[in-house]
């Protein structure tokens, strides 16, 4: 078939060359690389069901939406038994090797980034990583004492759990995970397994009041709902979905989950790790109680002077489960104070106010739950050693712990309407692009070396760091969206306002076209994304949903409620009275968190997952180009290509030089050694055919871009 190209076009059309037709397992083992020679090789591969191909370190993974039988016993075996990696196909196994090779031999920490968008197999790539890891070290106790069986099993056993309290299905996903999940393995000196602290962020708590069309709650509610119809919950008293509020709007299946089985499967996990009987009947009734909550309503009187519940029914309901006092409970739902000079009058809520307040208590109740199941799950899998539980010494004695850190994380987002959240989750994707573009510059820098190759200042990389400057530096977006919270006139128009005057100079802050949009654009890495502001600041306060929250749930009969009470209390008596409400503010908590994470990354040895989705519509054998690209560009992995173009981007080994110029060699005959004949080959075609940019490596005969 002959395509016609427009002639302006022509200059940008890559040359192909026959390896970029083959599918080759490594993009860099290309003499030229190119985007679409990427874009091709990851397509002819994917439709060889050869899932994985490797750009250098970084490994793409594209979903191939059925099993596939290359995750066996003898895979994983023979994995174990290579020496190098490289030896053998691109496989997720492959990144688990290098990164326990990596702890074994360096003196570093290791990091595996595991990114893409919703559905492109981020989180069964992590736990493919978590299977391979555990099996390779399983059995390598420490001391030899036996002290550490069954940890490994004990770490795999944490994903019912996640999956659980974490997964909900979306219309992109049927077991998407609506946080982001960093795993810190902890490794003896033997590499045998110590421990590991699981970090979430941003678990994406409005779920539990509502879903989109097409979606679900968290997937805990549906196994809940269907176990309590028998045996030891019945007592929880709960109906079908349809009698809930937060449930009603929700699919109630979700294709190819089964809930009666993960609900077994989590109740195994939950004795396996430890969790007592008491325990995980305290979290069932929190759950039984929001559902309850959920369907409080509230009426004003005629005369808009009380507000009052509709109906005792649910109140008693979620007092019962919650085992709070009932009266406390309504009051607290009903009214709040209101402090005029010196005198403090009790008033009742308005409407809004009182479904707010309802929406916002089961919102808290479901976030600290799943907080709670994280730290006991950590504080079961840490086998003390002596060693700092953020994981920040060295390891100058070589007896601190290995660690090997896995991160599964949303990729960007752009949708439709973007909100704080994405802010959030683009800002944290920018942070891990920076590092991943220093990264990749650095690797390349350091393969040109062992070729006795100083690149010096001849390659550059798309720097985004006044992206992250514009959101996260001082006087950024985000450090003024903290400052609005002390003002007692702020809005998010005041908010968007003040972040267009003070930064409107930067290049990569969008106007909007229309005056008076709370908004604004940013130009991102990956593309430019429109944020709408309403709802900032109310988000980022992150208000406790009732004034008496803390002695409400203090007055709990459940001991879990007890703590988290306290704890409520405890965060509110110690918050710095000089920045008060910024410090506790939601965007404050996830901006330490994620510099924490990014320290940790920076300071180990990172490898990259890119995990692709294929196609929109999860279908196995379909594969949209277009779709893919983006993917490719979001994911940075077309900037790690751009960075090679623009060191030495056809490489080729002696051999095949000499074997493609044979014919040359005539003209600058050279001597037995290979190198040297190389070497005189490339000296002539510098002087006669004046080919810039050629330069001769220890193994490898380089080609610079100019060349190309
Ligand atoms: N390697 C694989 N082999 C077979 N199926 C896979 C593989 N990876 C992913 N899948 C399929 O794709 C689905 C989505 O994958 P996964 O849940 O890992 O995506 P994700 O990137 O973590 O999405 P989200 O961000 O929404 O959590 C899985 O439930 C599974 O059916």
């Amino acid at each position: 078939m002959v395509q016609r190209c427009p002639e302006g076009a022509v200059q940008d059309l890559s040359q192909v060359q026959d390896g970029h037709l083959d599918g080759v397992d490594d993009i860099c083992s290309l003499s030229i690389v190119t985007e679409a020679a990427l874009l091709h090789t990851v397509r002819v591969r994917s439709f060889r069901q050869q899932i994985y191909t490797r750009v250098a370190r970084i490994l793409i993974s594209v979903n191939p939406f059925h099993s596939l039988p290359i995750y066996s016993a003898k895979y994983l075996k023979d994995f174990q038994d290579a020496k190098d990696s490289f030896d053998l196909q691109p496989h997720i196994y492959g990144t688990g090797h290098d990164a326990l090779r990596g702890l074994a031999e360096g003196n570093k920490d290791q990091a595996i980034v595991i990114s893409g968008e919703s559905g492109a197999g981020k989180t069964e790539s992590a736990k493919f990583l978590l299977s391979y890891v555990a099996e390779c070290v399983k059995g390598r106790d420490l001391h030899g004492n036996g002290a550490l069986h069954g940890l490994e099993a004990r770490v795999l056993q944490t994903n019912p759990i996640l999956e659980s309290f974490g997964n909900a299905m979306t219309t992109r996903n049927a077991n998407s995970s609506r946080f982001g999940k960093w795993l810190d393995l902890r490794f003896s000196q033997a590499l045998g397994m110590k421990g590991c602290q699981i970090t979430s962020y941003l678990l994406e708590v409005t779920r539990v009041c509502g879903q989109s069309e097409g979606e679900r709650g968290f997937h805990i509610f549906f196994q809940l709902l269907q176990a309590s119809n028998e045996g030891a919950l019945k007592f929880l008293g709960l109906k079908d979905p349809s009698s809930y509020r937060y449930l009603k709007n929700s699919v109630l299946s979700a294709p190819g989950i089964d809930d009666r089985q993960n609900f077994a499967d989590l109740r195994h996990a939950f004795n396996l790790l430890g969790f007592p009987e008491e325990e995980q009947m305290q979290a069932f009734q929190i759950l039984a109680g929001i559902l309850n909550l959920g369907n409080l309503e509230f009426f004003s009187t005629e005369d808009e002077e009380e507000l009052r519940l509709e109906g005792d029914e649910p109140l008693l309901a979620a007092a019962r489960q919650l085992r709070l006092p009932l009266e406390q409970l309504r009051q607290g739902l009903l009214r709040r104070k209101v402090v005029t000079g010196r005198d403090a009058i009790e008033t009742y809520l308005r409407l809004d106010q009182a479904r707010a307040a309802r929406d916002g208590l089961s919102r808290m109740l479901y976030g600290r739950l799943f907080d709670w199941l994280i730290q006991r799950m950590n504080d079961g899998l840490e086998i003390s050693n002596g060693h700092h539980p953020d994981g920040k010494e060295g390891r100058p004695n070589g007896t601190a712990p290995r660690l090997l850190g896995i991160l599964d994380i949303s990729g960007f987002e752009s949708f439709a309407t973007n909100s704080l959240e994405q802010l959030l989750i683009n800002l944290s994707n920018e942070e891990l692009q920076l590092q991943f573009n220093e990264a990749v510059f650095k690797s390349e820098i350091e393969d040109c070396l062992k070729e006795g190759i100083d690149l010096g200042a001849t390659i550059q990389y798309e720097d985004n760091s006044d992206v992250v400057a514009l959101i996260d530096g001082r006087g950024g977006m985000l450090d003024m969206l903290d400052e609005e919270l002390a003002m007692p006139k702020a809005t998010d128009a005041t908010f968007v306002n003040k972040v267009l005057k003070a930064h409107s100079p930067s290049e990569r802050l969008i106007v909007p076209k229309f005056q008076g949009t709370v908004g604004f654009g940013i130009q991102h890495y990956a593309a430019t994304v429109t944020y709408s502001c309403d709802g900032f600041l109310e988000k980022n306060a992150d208000r406790l949903p009732l004034e008496t929250v803390a002695d409400l749930l203090q007055a709990s009969e459940l001991p879990l409620l007890q703590e988290i009470g306290q704890s409520l209390e405890q965060a509110q008596r110690t918050s710095s009275p000089q920045r008060g409400r910024q410090s506790r503010s939601a965007t404050c908590r996830f901006r330490n968190s994620l510099r924490q994470l990014m320290a940790k990354i920076q300071a180990s040895e990172t490898h990259y997952v890119r995990c692709i989705k294929p196609n929109a519509q999860n279908r196995p054998k379909e594969f949209t180009s277009v779709m893919v690209h983006e993917q490719l560009r979001y994911s940075g992995v077309l900037e790690a290509v751009r960075i090679r173009k623009q060191g030495f981007s056809c490489r080729m080994l002696f051999e095949e030089f000499l074997l493609r110029y044979r014919c040359l060699t005539l003209l600058a005959p050279g001597s037995s050694d290979r190198g040297a004949t190389v070497q005189k080959l490339l000296e002539w075609a510098a002087e006669k055919l004046a080919v810039p940019g050629l330069r001769l490596g220890s193994r490898r005969s380089l080609t610079g871009m100019a060349a190309n």
